[in-house]
């Protein structure tokens, strides 16, 4: 038993340092995710992004499904990537001549194997089944390529009929099986027992593909590599069909923190490649998504928030950080929340509050809080705002001086922006695709190079009727350290009320910035 911080766990010291092989098969399994059609660009350049986090294999698709698919294939076996290529074929000589054509390193050659994948769908005898699989490894090792072999259903499949399709693609050379839950029916204590039986069985490298009808695509992975597999098939994001396959963030950490054991996956590209496949399959990460989820280091209520702020291991695993995924830990507000958390959030956004002034804040919020209201970071600055005042003008960084913009339908939009940045005058023209961007554009180009601020919030709130509207802008502004700061400004102009509302916020994150440093 290995006990980590007081709390016993399973024990896990079999897999300490052993190396498991991460098979990803996001452009194959996961573009079978129904609504998900990726252009052959867009397969690149997830390829190359996988590349870049360190996956080993990278399936590429089905080169015999279509023309498109093969060119797709075909480009990103060419592209010079460090993981092998993948292709997938059935039991058919057309298909594994066309992964071979399409310049693969590995084929992906599957037979369904259990009785009723069998009756309904391949309509062939074992005796046929088996000597399509020997036929079609022969051809894939024939031709000097890395061969893997899956029984599809192999947990509906009769353990006889395993053992005899597994051996008979040993005795052709197959370097690699692949145990498949196709329909996701294992649980981790029979995927265990089934993955251990077949690696006493077989020589060759075994691989497992869960997918997560009840939810246990990760739990089952595991389980198999604690049974003895050392490749796992996994997905970005848990795509492909139905309820997906087993999410690759969530089976490598698991594989790195709780396990021990070692992949050759860099772990802060973890969320940034979780966020490309988001955006170019439009499949949303829910905001609880393990690791990579909006809110997976998250954190509002009181008592939690509390702990983190005096020791992050207090209400997070300590064994798996924000930075080793490339996420970043947040204090949320919202009725929850209790005196620490105001008084830290408030002084990160640069704002030194007594101890009567927390106090009115923090009524304020559970006030709004009791009305149902979401009280976020930016309503705690309006309201510290309203309590404490807003930033001092001699501690403004920035103090903009004049604003001028040019737009119309025959003219790129351009702002012109005179200010006084750290005491040095300086002026500044930008464009932008209408006149607050170029406003805003010029505002950001007055900060030096090295200061990287950038915008993550932009809101245009209409707060009275009628073209004289009063509008109200609300800024937010993050730093690469990842710290936010908002503001607001209501004008009727409203190229005017953005350009206050971030020189605004401009100036509370360089105060930030400078107590920092202090
Ligand atoms: C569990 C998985 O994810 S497996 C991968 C699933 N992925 C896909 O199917 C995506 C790409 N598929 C396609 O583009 C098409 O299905 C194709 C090109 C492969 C085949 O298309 P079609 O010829 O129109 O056949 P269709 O898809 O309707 O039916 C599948 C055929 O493949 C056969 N088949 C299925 N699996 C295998 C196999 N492993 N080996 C041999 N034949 C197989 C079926 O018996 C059926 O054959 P039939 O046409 O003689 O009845
Ligand atoms: C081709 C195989 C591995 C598959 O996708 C499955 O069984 O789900």
């Amino acid at each position: 038993m290995k006990p980590l911080w007081g709390i016993v766990f399973y024990d896990v010291h079999s897999l300490v340092n052993e190396k498991v092989r991460i098979f990803d098969t996001t452009l194959r399994d996961g573009e079978q995710t129904p609504g998900v059609s990726l252009t052959t660009d867009e397969k690149i350049q997830i390829a190359r992004q996988l590349d870049k986090l360190g996956v080993n294999v990278i399936e590429a698709g089905f080169p015999v499904s279509s023309k498109g698919e093969f060119d797709s294939v075909r480009q990103i076996a060419r592209s010079g990537l460090q993981a092998q290529v993948c292709g997938l074929s059935r039991i058919v000589k057309k298909d594994a001549q066309a992964c071979l054509d399409a310049d693969v390193d590995l084929v992906h050659v599957f037979s369904p194997t259990s009785d009723i994948q069998i009756a309904h769908t391949i309509k062939m005898s074992h005796d046929e089944i088996v000597e399509g699989a020997m036929r079609t490894v022969e051809l894939v090792k024939d031709n000097g390529r890395t061969c893997l072999f899956s029984a599809m259903d192999a947990t509906r499949t009769s353990p006889e009929f395993l053992h005899r399709i597994f051996k008979a693609v040993e005795e052709v050379h197959c370097d690699i099986i692949n145990i498949p839950d196709t329909v996701g029916v294992a649980v981790p204590s029979s995927f265990y027992r089934l993955v251990k039986d077949i690696c006493d069985d077989v020589h060759m490298v075994v691989d497992v593909h869960c997918h997560n009808d009840f939810g246990l695509a990760v739990a089952n992975s595991l389980a198999a590599v604690e049974a003895g597999a050392r490749e796992v098939q996994v997905c970005v994001n848990g795509l492909g069909e139905r309820a997906g396959n087993a999410n690759l963030a969530e089976v490598v950490m698991g594989l790195h923190s709780i396990y021990n054991a070692k992949t050759s996956i860099k772990t802060e590209y973890l969320v940034e490649t979780a966020r490309m496949i988001e955006r170019l399959t439009k499949v949303k990460i829910p905001i609880t998504a393990p690791i990579v989820g909006e809110n997976a280091f998250s954190h509002e209520s009181g008592i939690h928030s509390h702990g983190i702020i005096e020791n992050s291991k207090t209400f997070e695993p300590g064994i798996m950080t924000p930075e080793m995924v490339g996420h970043k830990r947040r204090i949320v507000l919202g009725k929850h929340t209790g005196k620490h958390a105001v008084a830290k959030v408030l002084e990160e956004a640069g704002y030194r509050p007594s101890n009567e002034q927390l106090q009115e804040i923090l009524e304020r919020i559970k006030e709004l809080g009791d009305k149902g209201k979401q009280v976020g970071n930016i309503d705690l600055q309006t309201i510290a705002d309203v309590v404490i005042g807003d930033v001092a003008k001699e501690s403004q960084a920035v103090v903009l001086k004049e604003v001028s913009v040019m737009t119309g339908n025959i003219i790129t939009p351009t702002a012109t922006v005179k200010a006084m940045v750290r005491g040095k005058e300086k002026v500044l023209a930008n464009t932008g695709v209408g006149p607050v961007d170029a406003a805003v554009n010029a505002v950001q180009g007055l900060l030096d190079s090295d200061t990287s601020i950038h915008l993550c919030d932009f809101r245009i709130e209409a707060i009275s009727g009628g073209a004289d509207a009063l509008a109200e802008v609300v800024i937010g502004v993050e730093d690469d350290r990842g710290r936010r700061v908002s503001a607001r400004s209501a004008r009727e102009d409203i190229v005017m009320a953005s350009v206050e509302a971030l020189v605004s916020a401009i100036n509370r994150l360089m105060l930030l910035e400078e107590a920092a440093a202090r």
